[in-house]
């Protein structure tokens, strides 16, 4: 059923686990996220980027994702990933989505809290949960890129004065990942997680989530993290399975028979997250 992306991060904040956000770009991986879900009995978020709403429409995509959370037998949000354009914002919210990112870590700091009001004014007047974003996270994906050297850790202190000012939902913070593929092994600001946890006490956000090992996203979620963000390892499981068939048929020419192996692949993939997210039998 569709929800807002607050009343499945809240449960999950009180329970101390932690939901999947899953970034859609086409009708397989959003069949793929809500099939893992329903096998798992795992709430789960839908979002879309930016990047991601141009290539297919926002229409589109709110239709697909609509259509899936109205027919999922599990809790479904609807939301924005890396919104930095208020129009967009306001489209998605007239569009159906149920929860909004507002990033405005590129801005200086009461920058950032002037534009983060002013959607959360306006997306709480329609009923749909905000999210910002405190601190920058590394790393290169779609229109989104901070150099490593510009990559700031979020600051306790700030993100107390941020959500009390702004009012936001849930705050996606920066410990130390970053967005795409990793070069080393990332290390986490595991100190930095619990205090600002325990300043806050509300539902923390970790983007850049592909490539981060198990246990480290395990222990994340001990201290705190519930929303957790996964694109790039969609992708790696959709290019493998799609390389691999076409290699091995390369006669077959039907969509259908190239896409649904690669469907598959993706359900796996995010089931397993689910397991390690603790979001299994949340639903
Ligand atoms: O935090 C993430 C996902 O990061 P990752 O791809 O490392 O899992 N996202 O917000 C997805 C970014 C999509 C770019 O438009
Ligand atoms: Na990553
Ligand atoms: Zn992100």
């Amino acid at each position: 059923m569709l929800v807002t992306g607050k009343e499945i991060l809240q449960d999950a904040h009180k329970k101390g686990y932690a939901v999947g956000a899953f970034n859609v770009n086409n009708m397989e991986i959003v069949q793929a996220i809500i099939q893992a879900a329903e096998e798992t009995n795992s709430p789960v978020i839908l979002q879309a980027s930016q990047g991601g709403l141009k290539y297919a429409g926002v229409e589109y995509i709110a239709a697909m994702a609509k259509v899936a959370a109205e027919k999922a037998k599990v809790p479904v949000a609807i939301h924005l990933d890396h919104g930095t354009d208020f129009t967009q914002i306001v489209k998605c919210i007239r569009n159906g989505f149920t929860s909004v990112m507002i990033d405005g870590s590129k801005h200086p700091f009461e920058e950032n809290i002037a534009v983060t009001k002013k959607v959360v004014e306006i997306a709480h007047a329609a009923g749909v949960s905000v999210e910002a974003e405190l601190g920058k996270i590394g790393g290169t994906e779609d229109d989104i890129t901070v150099d490593e050297k510009d990559a700031t850790f979020t600051d306790p202190d700030e993100a107390e004065k941020f959500v009390k000012e702004t009012g936001v939902d849930y705050l996606a913070i920066a410990i130390g990942t970053a967005h795409g593929p990793y070069k080393g092994e990332p290390k986490l600001d595991f100190d930095r997680l619990k205090t600002i946890k325990e300043r806050l006490n509300m539902p923390l956000v970790l983007h850049g989530s592909s490539g981060v090992p198990e246990e480290s996203i395990k222990k994340a979620v001990s201290l705190g993290i519930n929303k957790i963000n996964i694109d790039t390892d969609i992708r790696l499981a959709f290019n493998g399975a799609v390389r691999d068939f076409v290699k091995n048929n390369p006669d077959v020419y039907d969509p259908r028979k190239i896409l649904g192996p690669a469907r598959e692949a993706m359900k796996e993939v995010i089931k397993g997250k689910m397991t390690i997210f603790g979001s299994v039998d949340r639903a």
